[in-house]
């Protein structure tokens, strides 16, 4: 985490008119709904959601902001049994984003049965120790009353398997598809965050440098439509993002060039499609998200690499910004 509370700005609710500021966590196994929950409470879409496992490879941050609390929250990488480095590196990261936050929000979909992977997150959850965990009951709108009503007796007890008899810090049921109790997961993980001055300044709604949100905006159109094919194996990396120089008409474009790395040769021809159609595709749609990110025209200039099993190769992940 690169912004942390100072020790200076802790001080009493007088001191700082009431307000709350701090950093909360959603953790929960891969396609539990974080990414959309975490879009729900800032208001706008930060973090890449996808009907797949595993998409969001950074930490991203949302900050939510309300008259009288700021809730910075971290989008975690789903939380997972490592089977590659890099899945390994993915628990190193959430492990060590665990043990900075105030409080966390562990999402369990109220369409599934609670299962082995849920129990593993749990447990390792309660070894971060000392932190509030609330439960959070997602995508409540797949399911009827009863449904739910049974979900929430098996996640209270989940919680009082994990954490003994005190069980979960709370438990909400919430639909970040339509809106139910998104409000209400605010302010119960807003209730956890210490008295502090505002962290951010008003109105920004996370700290993600923008080459990483531009990076992300370019995965998201790739994936599209051929997730089954390569879910976890593109990388993308921002080279530059310059004023372009010229003719005067050409002052208000961006140059933004990306590269896009695959593990084989065939995952190459995937992304480009025939005679390239499918790169333009995923050139104008990431495009358009670009330009509304940077609020300015660009030119986006996509190359596409195969850089060989970059998910096992130490020296390829770190190039890769992992
Ligand atoms: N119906 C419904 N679908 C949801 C809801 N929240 C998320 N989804 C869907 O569930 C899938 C996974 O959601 P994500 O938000 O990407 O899940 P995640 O936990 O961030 O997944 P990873 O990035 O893989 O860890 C997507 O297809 C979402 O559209 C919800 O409240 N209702």
């Amino acid at each position: 985490m690169t912004k942390s509370r100072n020790k200076d700005q802790q001080g009493t609710d007088d001191q700082y008119g009431g307000f709350h500021a701090g950093f909360a966590v959603l953790a929960g196994r891969p396609n539990a709904g974080k990414s959309t929950l975490t879009n729900a409470l800032v208001g706008q879409k930060v973090a890449i959601t996808s009907a797949k496992p595993q998409t969001t490879r950074h930490t991203i941050r949302g900050i939510v902001h309300r008259e009288n609390f700021q809730l910075i929250l971290v989008d975690t990488p789903g939380l997972h049994r490592p089977r590659t480095l890099l899945g390994q590196r993915l628990n190193d990261l959430v492990a060590a984003t665990l043990s900075e936050v105030d409080a966390i929000g562990f999402c369990l979909p109220a369409n599934e049965k609670i299962g082995p992977g849920d129990r593993f997150i749990a447990k390792q959850l309660a070894n971060v120790g000392n932190k509030p965990i609330v439960a959070l009951v997602t995508k409540t709108d797949l399911v009827d009353r009863q449904a739910l009503t049974e979900q929430l007796l098996a996640v209270a007890q989940l919680g009082r398997e994990v954490l003994g008899a005190q069980g979960w810090a709370d438990i909400v049921p919430v639909s970040a598809a339509d809106g139910f109790q998104v409000e209400t997961v605010s302010t119960v993980l807003a209730g956890f965050m210490p008295p502090s001055p505002p962290l951010y300044p008003d109105g920004e709604l996370t700290d993600e440098p923008v080459a990483v949100m531009v990076a992300e905006l370019v995965r998201e159109a790739a994936l599209e439509g051929v997730r089954d094919e390569l879910p976890h194996s593109l990388a993308v990396v921002v080279e530059e993002i310059i004023p372009r120089e010229g003719r005067a008409e050409d002052n208000q474009f961006l140059d933004v060039r990306v590269n896009l790395y695959v593990e084989r040769p065939s995952q190459k021809a995937i992304i480009i499609g025939r005679a390239g159609s499918r790169l333009q595709e995923v050139g104008s749609a990431a495009r358009k998200g670009i330009e509304a990110l940077l609020g300015t025209r660009i030119y986006l200039d996509l190359h596409v690499k195969v850089a060989k099993d970059w998910q096992r190769d130490p020296k390829q992940l770190v190039k890769l910004g992992f």
